[in-house]
């Protein structure tokens, strides 16, 4: 019997195989290869950016994927899943979770982010919703509007909280947007070292993603010619 999203991933990790077209692994033949190393490590689901990349990696593993959709829009600085017509195009790959960018930034489109949710539920009401935020101020949006999940995942990434980091002085950000949200939070960015990704479920996540520091080598890489040279 399936077991549920929430279920599968309570407690332990996501990991989060993305490739940009500027990325050397730029592929998604190598982002299900990744994903296959992550499920045959004991992980216990994916997050994937594009269609293509998400259907690959169904392919080739059996576990939950968190599915979203970077796209740059000329009249806006959200770009994870920011329109309607990304998040159909991801939920419909039959992907346990959608997520999307939810800061306070203008979308494209004039699209307003409660008018996505509403239409989402309506088309797919099995279907998670995550929220990626950046501040407690969008935890608090999150939560009046529904989402199943919050992640911290914009936290470091927007003006407003530009070089922050989720992990310093013992995850304080983290503490409070678990004080704060409603929903399970999904811990996510710069969790670079396995001792930070236990720290954020004993602090009480429910689960946690790593990306960067398991799926870029150009990122890996440049972590150890820095400290050599
Ligand atoms: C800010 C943004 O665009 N984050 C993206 C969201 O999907 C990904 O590029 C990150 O790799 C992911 O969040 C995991 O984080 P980290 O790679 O730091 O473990």
């Amino acid at each position: 019997m399936e077991k549920n999203f929430l279920e599968q991933v309570k407690g332990k990790l996501i990991v989060s195989c993305q490739a940009l077209p500027n990325e050397p692994l730029y592929s998604s033949f190598i982002m299900s290869r990744m994903a296959l190393a992550a499920q045959l490590a004991g992980a216990a689901g994916i997050r994937a950016n594009s269609v293509v990349d998400i259907q690959a990696i169904q392919d080739e593993v059996e576990l939950p994927i968190i599915g979203l959709n970077k796209v740059d829009y000329p009249d806006s600085d959200v770009y994870i899943t920011p329109t309607i017509k990304e998040m159909r195009a991801v939920a419909a790959t039959g992907v346990q979770v959608v997520a999307c960018d939810v800061t306070s930034r203008k979308r494209p489109k004039e699209e307003q982010l409660e008018d996505i949710v509403a239409q989402m539920r309506i088309e797919f009401p099995n279907t998670l919703l995550m929220a990626d935020t950046a501040t407690l101020a969008d935890v608090k949006v999150a939560n009046e509007l529904g989402f199943d999940l919050v992640g911290t995942t914009m936290h470091g990434y927007t003006p407003e909280t530009k070089g922050q980091d989720i992990a310093t002085d013992d995850f304080t950000y983290l503490k409070e947007v678990l004080a704060c949200s409603k929903v399970p939070v999904i811990a996510e960015g710069k969790i670079d070292t396995p001792t930070k990704a236990k720290r954020c479920l004993e602090l009480g996540c429910h689960t946690v993603v790593v990306g960067g520091a398991i799926t870029r080598p150009l990122e890996i890489a440049s972590c150890f010619v820095q400290a050599i040279n």
